[in-house]
């Protein structure tokens, strides 16, 4: 009798293989009972259908995500224990995932040159004059557009999961150029390098923008992609970083009292402070100055001029952060298994939480979809701390918060005592899954004549 052989066809193999990929995917290792929830393309409508915590995927990762306020508040106050900060493949890619002491000293630096005696000190008055003389030269156009150039990026859109029921789908996604973008650049470009972007060699501006699309797209490294697109403007700007700083060190008597001379100073003590580090953290600084107020800002602009009535409600800047959910959410990976409502989110597992969720919620804020700056005056201190975090909260909340509503509240100031402003066009906003303007808004600014 001749003896069969078994003959491994590799294609019957890579069968197996892909449908045991495919099980693994939708029966994930839990040594509970995961939240409910579909591991396939996220739907919108997901959270209606499982709850404030369903397990679902995003940009291909296994995510919790998390729109339940006693959760997310225990969660944000259990960092370094049961969970540690997390960000997607493009972010840590281009803002390069630094060590724990690394982490530290970027809240440091920041906090130290944008934080609450800063702002006291030197930056308040700066702030004024820029917001002044911007809104001057402003108001001398015939009309000024907060969105510049539209570019069409849909091909990742085939790729990229749409997340939650309250992160809108869009067929096409479009780019947009800010002029409050230049501004927030320009300012915080002179707090961090003295530099002067407005007659810099690279539009950084403009490049930036660009930048943002990529880092939420898929991350596919081919030239056509936002990814591809993306890493390559990360390469200029950071040629264009570490040239300052090479000179910087070259000439290290030249001082200027800015936050590049304090990271110099501190490369003595901090063995792990090299060049590279100092670039990068120049470039997320940069990023993370402008970007989030900008956008804020635009929303601001087109908001209070369909709603003039609120003009004097200094509450209109928390109602813009909970209506534009500038970061929709952020993340946490579990550092081991967290027990929740009866299910377990398994050690290494990505938490979202999802504050656009909490933002809009109808529980908390009535009407959720309005812009209504009044509900403020009433609001309970409970619904503020656990439903409302647009800088996060915790240990981990933004470094540039104040700063934020400080540069917020100057330029709205600025811009409602000494100027009146009219929508001369419209647009649409829409989320995908950052805030963008894709048609721009066009407005006419005026001084007021007493
Ligand atoms: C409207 C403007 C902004 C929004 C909505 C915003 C939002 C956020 C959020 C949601 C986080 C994550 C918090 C967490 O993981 O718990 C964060 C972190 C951070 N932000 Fe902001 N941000 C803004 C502006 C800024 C500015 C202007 C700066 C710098 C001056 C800044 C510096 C940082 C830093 C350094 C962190 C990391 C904090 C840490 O891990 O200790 N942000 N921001």
């Amino acid at each position: 009798m001749t003896e069969q052989k078994w003959d491994p066809n590799p294609l019957v193999f890579l069968l197996h293989f892909f449908l045991y990929y495919i099980y693994r995917w939708r029966n994930p290792k839990c040594s509970g009972a995961l939240p409910p929830g579909s591991m396939g393309l996220p739907m919108i409508g997901e959270s209606l259908q499982y709850g404030p915590i369903f397990k679902t995927n995003v940009a291909g990762w296994p995510v919790i995500i998390t729109a339940d306020p006693e959760f997310n508040h225990f969660l944000l106050r259990q960092d370094g224990k049961l969970v540690d900060t997390w960000s997607m493949d493009t972010f840590a890619e281009v803002f390069d995932q630094a060590s724990q002491s690394s982490k530290k000293y970027t809240r440091h630096l920041t906090l130290s040159h944008f934080g609450v005696e800063s702002l006291k000190e030197k930056l308040l008055p700066q702030m004024e004059d820029m917001v002044c003389e911007t809104l001057r030269k402003w108001s001398s156009e015939e009309s000024i557009e907060v969105k510049g150039a539209a570019v069409t990026v849909s091909i990742e859109l085939n790729h990229l999961p749409c997340m939650t029921n309250t992160w809108l789908h869009v067929q096409e996604l479009h780019f947009d150029i800010f002029l409050p973008w230049q501004m927030t650049i320009n300012f915080a470009a002179k707090q961090i390098f003295s530099g002067d972007l407005e007659n810099a060699p690279l539009n950084i501006s403009e490049m930036f923008k660009d930048l943002v699309e990529g880092l939420m797209s898929f991350p596919i490294n081919i030239p056509g992609t936002a990814h591809h697109k993306c890493l390559q403007i990360h390469k200029k700007v950071r040629k264009m970083m570490k040239d300052v700083v090479q000179k910087r060190l070259a000439a290290p008597e030249r001082t200027q009292g800015d936050l590049l001379d304090h990271i110099i100073q501190d490369m003595d003590t901090e063995t792990y402070i090299k060049e590279d580090f100092v670039v990068q953290l120049m470039f997320g600084l940069l990023f993370v100055t402008s970007d989030s107020i900008s956008t804020t800002l635009a929303l601001a602009f087109k908001l209070l001029a369909e709603h003039p009535a609120v003009l004097e409600e200094l509450t209109v800047i928390n109602e813009v952060l909970r209506l534009g959910n500038i970061a929709p959410g952020f993340f946490r990976r579990a550092l081991k298994d967290i027990p929740v409502n009866g299910y377990t989110i398994p050690e290494g597992w990505v938490i979202m939480i999802a504050t656009a969720a909490l933002h809009l919620n109808s529980n908390q804020f009535e009407d959720p979809l309005a812009f209504n700056p009044w509900r403020w005056k009433n609001i309970q201190p409970s619904v503020v701390s656990k439903c409302f975090m647009p800088f996060g909260s915790g240990m981990k909340q933004c470094a540039g918060a104040e700063y934020s509503r400080v540069l917020l509240a100057t330029f709205l100031h600025v811009l409602v005592t000494k100027y009146r402003w009219a929508m001369v066009k419209g647009g649409k906003i829409v989320r995908a899954p950052i805030i963008r303007f894709p048609d721009g808004f066009h407005f006419k600014i005026s001084e007021k004549s007493n």
